[in-house]
């Protein structure tokens, strides 16, 4: 019950009270006269009746008070609300009726926002399904378009970078520079080299070293670990035929210890390696040039601490000289072994043999580390009248002697190899800055390799990586070399030779084709 309708209610029952005491009085009045007996009980009652009169009067003074603070406390009330919701506040009573009705109007234009609110709602999320939609078509259809144009600029890509390839090679058959691809062996350990290393394209290769900035290389290929044996044959061909033709040529496998050198030359198992590929090139060759009577010859020679060894010899510990012909400009090794190879099996033998007498050993590194350098001498004798020779050289590995926790023996070994190494390095830069004095004598390596190392030669450097993270600064420094070396220019001019070459090899056909009409005529 609000305060208004309580003193209401308490006005109402004194009003009652005073009602019944004014008849109560006059019923007095009545007894009074029929009752003098009474009187003094009634004279008592009477006081009672006074001072309880006198206490409803206390009453009503104080009901009224409240009253009156409560009318104060309205009107109060009445100015802090607004007049829209409250307007009668300062009326005696405030019926919930009529605020309820001041309220109404508010009420129904707010019900009416809300429901032309939740209308543009539903407009737009209609509307931003059908953009969403529409947008969803749209972007599908430039994706189409941009899948499409991105397989065109990669098919585009591809054919320039072949032809940039083919165009790049064909400078360097002119200008006669070194060939300089790069192989990277798979982790043995079955480890991801993608952070470390990383290709792009069929050429580049990216070291990412953990503290400094990224390294590009270029070669003429790169050889990721994933790549079979296989794929680096068709890269081998013109070089393992320049045979053919009667060039000196070399193929060399480079890198640290442990990288995967052997593995290129030689194959797993002794197959499938850059030499076996030569030599059946070789037979190839033979039966198209069935008339010529050729025949391959292998010799296989190890530098093994600055001595030169014949493994094909009956003494493969014997120490070889080097000599010079003056005249044909060519270096051999006085006293090596060339064997004929009859088919491809008996080559295969051949080759296993020569093997068994390399010098490898453990290292913390590689558990069959080639201590020497091993070179194939693989020639083409016969009626074509081309003395061609190529050498496959299976370089001992590059190692830092810390790294390799190498001691005495496997130290002497290292330090001749890193120094024979370092002469390669030597005249790779005497040739790539064309210097007039090219250092081929200051080891035995680089001295035997000279006729392919020289204006009449031609050569392929394959460099060796591993992908392992602590390998990472030899892998850098191995592909620098490498990069540098791809600058290097053999022959001034190649058209020279070629022609000489191409008549030499005319003249012998005539020659044949001479013999068989006399044979004929006869
Ligand atoms: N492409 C490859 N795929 C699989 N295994 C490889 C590959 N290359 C090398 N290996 C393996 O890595 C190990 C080291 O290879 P390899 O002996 O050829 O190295 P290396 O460079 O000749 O070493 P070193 O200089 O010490 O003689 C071998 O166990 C070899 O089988």
């Amino acid at each position: 019950m609000n305060p208004c309708d309580r003193f209401a209610t308490s006005v109402h029952q004194l009003e009652n009270l005073l009602s019944n005491w004014s008849t109560y009085i006059e019923d007095f009045s009545l007894k009074d006269i029929q009752n003098n007996d009474n009187h003094l009980y009634l004279k008592q009652e009477n006081d009672y009746l006074k001072e309880k009169l006198a206490s409803l009067q206390r009453s009503l003074d104080f009901q009224k008070e409240e009253f009156e603070s409560l009318l104060d406390y309205s009107e109060k009330l009445e100015r802090l609300l607004p007049k829209k919701v409250l307007p009668n506040l300062s009326s005696d009573s405030i019926p919930m009726e009529s605020i309820q009705n001041a309220h109404r109007p508010l009420l129904l234009q707010h019900k009416d926002m809300i429901k032309s609110w939740k209308e543009e709602l539903k407009v737009l999320r209609n509307n931003f399904a059908t953009s969403v939609e529409s947008m969803y078509v749209y972007l599908f259809h430039q994706l189409g378009g941009l899948v499409e144009t991105f397989h065109c600029h990669q098919i585009q890509w591809m054919k320039h970078s072949q032809e940039n390839r083919r165009l790049h090679r064909y400078i360097q058959e002119w200008k006669g520079n070194i060939r300089v691809v790069a192989r990277i062996r798979p982790s043995l350990l079955g480890k991801d080299c993608t952070p470390l290393l990383d290709f792009i394209g069929d050429d580049m290769i990216t070291c990412r070293p953990f503290n400094s900035n990224p390294l590009s290389f270029t070669f003429d290929q790169v050889f990721p670990p994933h790549l079979p044996q296989d794929s680096l044959y068709e890269e081998l061909q013109p070089i393992i035929a320049s045979i053919w033709d009667g060039f000196h040529s070399c193929i060399m496998a480079y890198g640290p210890t442990g990288s995967g050198k052997t593995f290129t030359v030689f194959g797993p198992d002794g197959k499938g390696g850059v030499v076996q590929l030569a030599i059946q090139t070789l037979f190839d060759l033979v039966l198209e040039n069935n008339e010529l009577n050729l025949v391959p010859t292998i010799s296989m020679l190890e530098i093994y601490n600055e001595t030169v060894r014949d493994l094909l010899s009956e003494d493969p510990l014997a120490n070889l000289e080097v000599h010079e012909d003056t005249t044909t400009g060519d270096v051999f090794a006085k006293g090596a072994v060339e064997m004929e190879m009859s088919h491809y099996s008996d080559a295969l033998r051949i080759i296993q043999s020569g093997l068994d007498f390399r010098t490898t050993s453990a290292t913390l590194l590689n558990i069959s580390s080639s201590r020497s350098h091993l070179l194939c001498i693989l020639k083409l004798r016969g009626d074509h009248g081309n003395t061609g020779s190529l050498y496959i050289a299976d370089l001992a590995g590059s190692e830092r002697v810390t790294h390799s926790h190498t001691q005495s023996e496997r130290l002497d070994e290292t330090k001749h190899i890193n120094r024979s190494l370092s002469s390669l390095a030597d005249v790779f830069s005497a040739l790539r800055n064309q210097q007039p004095h090219i250092p081929y004598r200051n080891s035995r390596l680089t001295f035997l390799l000279r006729p392919a190392l020289s204006k009449t030669g031609k050569a392929m450097l394959i460099v060796h990586v591993s992908p392992e993270e602590e390998e990472l600064s030899e892998t850098i420094q191995t592909l620098r070399l490498g990069q540098r070396a791809r600058d290097i220019e053999l022959r001034p001019s190649k058209g020279q030779d070629s022609s000489n070459i191409l008549l030499r090899r005319q003249i012998s056909l005539l020659r044949q084709q001479l013999a068989d009409e006399r044979n004929k005529s006869k």
